[in-house]
């Protein structure tokens, strides 16, 4: 199995290099690419760690040699939020640096799982789809928008608000990833029951949680460490999937078919081909009913952007 990761030696990409590195099946290949020049370093670093995952770091501008056979590759080039800043405020710069990235994926690693982690996601998946669609080599089920932080910070933040051993908490999150269109299915959360001010709260919380990192970092970047957590959650997920194991399930941001918006995030099985099920999210209460309608107009408008950037 090889895994590539664009945008390596940035705050995100060394915290997943790392975590990659230590549990990635024995024999696999991480491949590691950034425009800094650091990065052959940081592979050099990461290949002294005692793992059966063989590492190789590329610099500079064609990141083609990193993709070359990759089946995964997992993409956080980019610029990061500072304080006063929205997730949209990212588009100018990071919308190219996807779209350029993306072709070298379509011409390197046609068939490869892509998943995209640089912001917004909302917007950059969009853009992502386009530049596939233009070289022929669009599979809806191989490209997904990362979302599984918001997944991790509900799980973290509704353990800790009701005394649960957070290995056992599950909560599925739709829509998109940014303020709104995030959304917690906290109905669903087994075994605990919230007031609607419980509900409320968390909701706007675990919506606000990157804002909560932005200015705790205050001038720092954005979520780095819990972000290259979810990545690898979500990697070790997709490569799961690629090597036949059952019932792996994730909430991602794809071209599910929704009823929605082009793009959603709902669960989804992940398999030989990468999607190979989109499941319904299920029952919603009237809170979450409304909420998600309410997103619809902004997500739709993320989307729409990220195609027109490309067309
Ligand atoms: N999906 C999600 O849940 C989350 C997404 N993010 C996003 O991830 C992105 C990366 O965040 P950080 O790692 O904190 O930023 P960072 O600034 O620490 O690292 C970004 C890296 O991208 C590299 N880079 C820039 N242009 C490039 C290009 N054309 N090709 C290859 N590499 C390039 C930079 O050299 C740098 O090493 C940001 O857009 C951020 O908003 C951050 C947290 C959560
Ligand atoms: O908020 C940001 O800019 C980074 C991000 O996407 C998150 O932490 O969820």
């Amino acid at each position: 199995m090889k895994v590539a990761v664009l945008g390596a030696a940035g705050g995100i990409g060394q915290a997943l290099a790392l975590l990659l590195k230590t549990q990635l099946p024995a024999g696999s290949t991480l491949s590691l690419y950034d425009i800094a020049p650091v990065t052959p370093g940081v592979a050099v670093d990461l290949s002294h760690i005692p793992t059966a995952v063989d590492v190789k770091g590329f610099a500079g501008e064609d990141p083609t040699p990193a993709l070359e056979g990759a089946d995964v590759v997992l993409i956080s080039a980019g610029v990061a939020r500072k304080p006063g800043m929205d997730r949209s405020d990212l588009f100018n710069i990071n919308a190219g640096i996807v779209r350029n990235l993306v072709e070298k994926c379509a011409a390197a690693c046609p068939k490869a799982l892509i998943g995209i982690i640089t912001n917004p996601v909302n917007t950059t998946v969009a853009i992502a789809a386009e530049v596939l669609k233009k070289a022929g080599v669009y599979d809806k089920n191989r490209l997904f928008g990362v979302t599984t932080l918001d997944v991790i910070r509900s799980e973290t933040f509704v353990a800790e608000a009701k005394g649960l051993n957070v290995a056992d908490v599950k909560v599925p999150v739709i829509g998109g990833h940014s303020g709104v269109t995030i959304l917690p299915l906290l109905s669903q959360v087994e075994g605990v029951s919230f007031t609607d001010e419980e509900v409320a709260a968390l909701t706007t919380r675990i919506q606000n949680a990157g804002t909560e990192v932005v200015e705790a970092k205050a001038g720092g970047g954005s979520a780095t460490l819990s972000m290259g957590q979810a990545a690898c959650r979500f990697g070790l997920s997709l490569v799961r999937g690629l090597q036949g194991e059952a019932n792996v399930v994730e909430c991602a941001y794809v071209d599910g078919g929704s009823e929605h918006a082009e793009f959603f995030a709902q669960p989804v099985v992940l398999g030989k081909n990468g999607v190979e099920e989109v499941l319904a999210y299920g029952e919603v209460s009237a809170f979450e009913a409304n909420a998600r309608d309410a997103m619809l107009d902004t997500l739709k408008a993320d989307i729409q952007l990220g195609i027109d950037f490309v067309k």
